[in-house]
């Protein structure tokens, strides 16, 4: 049976750079329970978050630490035929090139990985391992091939195998036996990735980056091979484009980085979820990570951490999807073959008994002129080193022999493409029949079950019996005054046995994740983000019950539907504190609501005042206000305080009125009262209400949805 693991996390802290100052708010500490990174609140820093992670390494950790300790555990699993895939996270210039790349001076994961690699290879000469490396990049959602000259390298079609393996079609992987061979390819090939200053970073990677050293070992005596894969992942960094100073070429790359991240987010929600559709296809990245997470790979994900203050909520947001993405078990398998080794392609997985693959590469494929295939001379120089022709990558099994018909490559693309969509569309629709008939028949079981108990409590029982009495309470809807519109079946009775409710509550779950899921990639941005709106006042509404588990999962579900929403990502990170550390949470009083003054507000100021910092609303803030209180708040009242058209979760807040019945809420001012009186205005002594349409719009820009791209 297939071993299951856990994506191990590690976190490094980047040192201060250029005039960055410290104020400590980020630390790395160990405690009894292993390690841990403490995160002030930004807003409220005598509150800390605590993010436990296998290992974490603070500024003054070197790049031999992190190999040692948690890279070259690793590779001997690869050496046994496993795939293992490292990626480094961050925000932009937290030190993820720094990580796995490194320097010269410092060499980082990558050059350290490969040397290791061979060391074993030297070693390990009776069982004749051979190495090969292929390197790819993601720019703006298209792959390319780094090893092969960029001035005409095609975009390169991601494919999938009747076996459901992912690669990259025409993706060059070339054999190296030493060291140089590889430093000179690896050399030629980083100058060709897409790199661009940025406010923050003068060299910031706009792309990410695929390193795949494939590992095969024959060994004799059994006749097997053995083909381990590592995936060596850096990926562009998450980017704020108020503060990054992006051209609107910038700008492009920017918004394609944050659409895959994001995606990268759903993905790990829907792992998390357990739903049975994973949104691997809404993004080249995950697609191709795919093996990584809730696939057969073994995974380290390392969080960079950028210690500045003004990266403090980044820092959180990257904690939190790392806190996320720990909880994802993948099932190892080892790729082996009975056979002579013959190419595959990176993050595919040969299962045991699996079929063979499919025939070789056509040679239309291979000798195709206009794909980008390098001579032995190719890579800088490296022909000349002696290094052998590269072979391509990919399986062409999906694309039965034609005789006599000749297909162009886009033709061959379209037709993969339907005959995929077609198969998915079918898995899909069987699944969810099978979840419904699963969930019918275990409703119809139960009231069968309820119908004869009933009937016997009736033969059983005397007018005054109690058992006479019984009723079947109807649970009342997740969220009261409002509902998410969810009766489960599990809910409805009190008469289900526990088995039979947790089965019950399993299927249940996976249809809503499922369905929610699907609605969501079939949603256009405007209706995630009013679906995301809804949830939020549901949320906002149990949250001021104090039902804080209930607000937090309809947090969580808006969340999903907009992944990039800082400000929410901050209030369920403050209330998964609350509910951790069993405390009240008191969420800031509702925005006054805007009336007309014939000019609207411009859009500028309405930019401006987002970026204010806020304040908290943690309800043991002193009262004293921080210099941040002082310039504004409004954060969370933001995130609750959007309007919806649920006339049940609609609630009327005191206009301006900060502090709670018990004194307990930080007075807060709210950000636009302090913008030259631009939301507020005094009239007659009272704060006047503002037209509610600008509400509505400071409201989609503080959504802050990545930019969807239409294609
Ligand atoms: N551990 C470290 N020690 C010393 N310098 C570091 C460290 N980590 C990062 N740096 C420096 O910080 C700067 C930003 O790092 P790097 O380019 O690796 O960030 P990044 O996360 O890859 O950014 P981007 O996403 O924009 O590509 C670089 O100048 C790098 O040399």
């Amino acid at each position: 049976m297939a071993r299951t693991q856990q994506v191990k996390i590690a976190a490094r802290i980047r040192p201060l750079i250029g005039t960055e100052a410290d104020d400590e708010g980020v630390r790395c500490v160990r405690d009894e329970g292993g390690h841990v990174i403490c995160v002030n609140n930004p807003r409220d820093p005598s509150q800390v978050f605590r993010f436990p992670f296998t290992s974490c390494y603070d500024k003054d950790s070197t790049q031999d630490e992190i190999f040692a300790n948690d890279v070259e555990p690793m590779l001997d699993s690869v050496y046994e035929g496993m795939t293992v895939t490292i990626f480094a996270y961050g925000v932009t210039s937290s030190g993820k090139t720094h990580t796995m790349q490194g320097t010269k001076a410092e060499p980082g994961i990558i050059p350290r990985t490969v040397q290791s690699l061979f060391n074993r290879k030297r070693a390990d000469l009776p069982r004749n391992a051979s190495l090969e490396v292929s390197y790819m990049e993601i720019y703006k959602d298209e792959v390319y091939d780094l090893m092969v000259n960029r001035d005409n390298a095609p975009k390169l079609p991601v494919r999938e195998n009747e076996h459901g393996q992912v690669f990259v079609a025409n993706l060059t992987a070339i054999p190296v036996d030493t060291l140089e061979e590889f430093d000179s390819l690896y050399t030629g090939a980083m100058k060709r990735r897409s790199v661009a200053s940025t406010n923050f970073n003068r060299a910031s990677s706009r792309s990410h980056a695929i390193l795949t050293m494939i590992v095969k070992v024959q060994d004799p005596t059994s006749n097997r091979t053995l083909m381990g894969k590592l995936n060596l992942v850096d990926l562009a960094g998450s980017e704020n484009n108020k503060h990054t100073g992006n051209d609107a070429s910038r700008m492009a790359e920017s918004s394609a980085i944050n659409k895959s991240l994001s995606v990268l987010g759903q993905v790990v929600h829907a792992l998390n979820q357990g739903a049975s559709r994973i949104p691997y296809r809404n993004s080249k990245l995950t697609r191709l990570l795919q093996d990584a997470l809730g696939g057969s790979s073994i995974g380290l994900l390392i969080c960079n951490i950028a210690p500045a203050a003004k990266f403090r909520q980044d820092t959180l947001n990257t904690l939190n999807f790392a806190v996320r993405t720990k909880n994802i078990e993948n099932k190892l398998v080892v790729n082996e073959r009975a056979e002579p080794p013959r190419r595959q392609a990176p993050f595919t997985s040969l299962q045991p008994g699996a079929p063979k693959p499919g025939p070789a590469p056509r040679q239309s494929l291979i000798h195709n002129p206009n794909s980008r295939v390098p001579r032995p001379s190719i890579g800088n120089g490296a022909g000349g080193s002696g290094i052998r022709p590269p072979s391509i990558i990919g399986s062409s099994s999906l694309i039965p022999p034609k005789v006599g018909i000749t297909l162009t490559e886009q033709e061959i693309d379209e037709r993969i493409a339907k005959a995929v969509e077609a198969e998915v569309a079918r898995r899909l629709e069987s699944e969810r029949l099978k979840l419904q008939a699963e969930a019918q028949a275990a409703a119809e079981a139960e009231a069968e079950r309820i119908r004869i108990q009933e009937a016997k409590m009736v033969e059983d029982s005397s007018p005054t019996s109690d058992s006479a009495n019984v009723q079947y309470d109807i649970a009342p809807s997740c969220a009261e005054g409002g509902g998410t519109g969810f009766d489960s079946i599990s809910q409805r009775s009190d008469h289900f046995d526990d088995e039979l409710r947790q089965r019950l509550q399993v299927v249940e779950h996976k249809l809503e994740s499922n369905n929610e899921m699907r609605i969501l990639q079939e949603m256009s941005p405007v209706s995630r983000k009013k679906q995301g709106r809804a949830y939020v006042a549901l949320a906002r509404a149990q949250s001021e019950k104090n039902n804080l588990q209930l607000a937090l999962e309809l947090y969580r579900k808006a969340e999903a539907y907009v992944p990039d929403n800082i400000k929410l990502k901050e209030r369920i990170i403050e209330i998964e504190w609350a509910v951790k550390n069993n405390k009240p949470f008191q969420p800031s009083p509702k925005r006054a609501k805007k009336k007309q003054h014939g000019s609207k507000k411009s859009k500028k100021s309405s930019s401006s005042s987002s970026k204010v910092p806020s304040t908290s609303n943690a309800t043991n803030i002193p009262t004293a206000s921080t210099s941040q209180d002082t310039i504004g708040g409004g954060t969370n009242s933001n995130v609750d305080s959007l309007d919806l058209n649920f006339s049940s979760s609609k609630r009327s807040f005191s206009q301006g009125g900060p502090a709670d019945d018990n004194g307990t809420m930080t007075p807060r001012k709210h950000k636009r009262s302090k913008l030259s009186d631009v939301g507020h205005r005094q009239n007659g002594g009272g704060i006047e209400e503002v037209e509610e349409d600008d509400e509505e719009m400071e409201v989609l820009e503080e959504l802050q949805m990545a930019p969807v791209k239409h294609r």
